[in-house]
């Protein structure tokens, strides 16, 4: 009998809606997260550490927002000297699957591809076929999908949709 073994190199990409993200940096680093995106609202007395500590651990920091976190708080640390390398605008209040996506979101996510036409953005809530291209067409690059994938009959096919639309608006501009 002989033992296969399989290596993926697929991307961790981790979302931490905690607290206290400094708790978790360790434990994430050491169980190969690839990124670790904590949330502005409970980091803005200790970004500057936190992001320096992911860093070291060689993941790679990314801040998130919830819809009602006014865009203006992430400038700050994706211009700061050690910078966050993505940011991910909630489109849905944090905390489950399934919820609606909330459009008024789009408006952040158009002030920051304004401001900043290189950076990763991603939305997270509610994307899917029928509001993937709001999303897009805003200028977000990374998608989060749930519901519409794993519901879907043929999630292959969802997630080439979603990939699409991402690289249509990218050949566009
Ligand atoms: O967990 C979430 C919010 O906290 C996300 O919205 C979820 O991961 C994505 O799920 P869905 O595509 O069903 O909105």
């Amino acid at each position: 009998m002989s033992n296969v073994i399989v290596s993926f190199r697929a991307y961790l990409d981790c979302h931490l809606m905690v607290t206290n993200p400094l708790d978790y940096v360790e434990p994430l680093g050491k169980a190969g997260a690839s990124g670790f995106t904590f949330h502005v609202e409970v980091s803005r007395d200790n970004w500057g550490e936190l992001v320096q500590r992911i860093k070291s651990k060689g993941m790679r920091p990314g801040v998130s927002l919830k819809p009602g976190t006014p865009i203006e708080e992430v400038y700050p640390l994706v211009e700061g000297e050690n910078p966050v390398e993505m940011v991910l605008v909630m489109t849905v209040e944090p905390g489950f699957g399934g919820q609606k996506f909330m459009p008024e979101t789009m408006d952040k996510v158009r002030a920051l591809r304004k401001k900043y036409p290189s950076l990763d953005i991603e939305v997270d809530g509610g994307l899917g076929p029928s509001t993937i291209d709001m999303a897009a067409s805003a200028g977000a690059n990374c998608i989060v999908a749930g519901s519409s994938v794993f519901g879907a009959p043929d999630s292959a096919q969802v997630i080439s949709l979603l990939r699409k639309s991402v690289e249509e608006v990218q050949k566009n501009n």
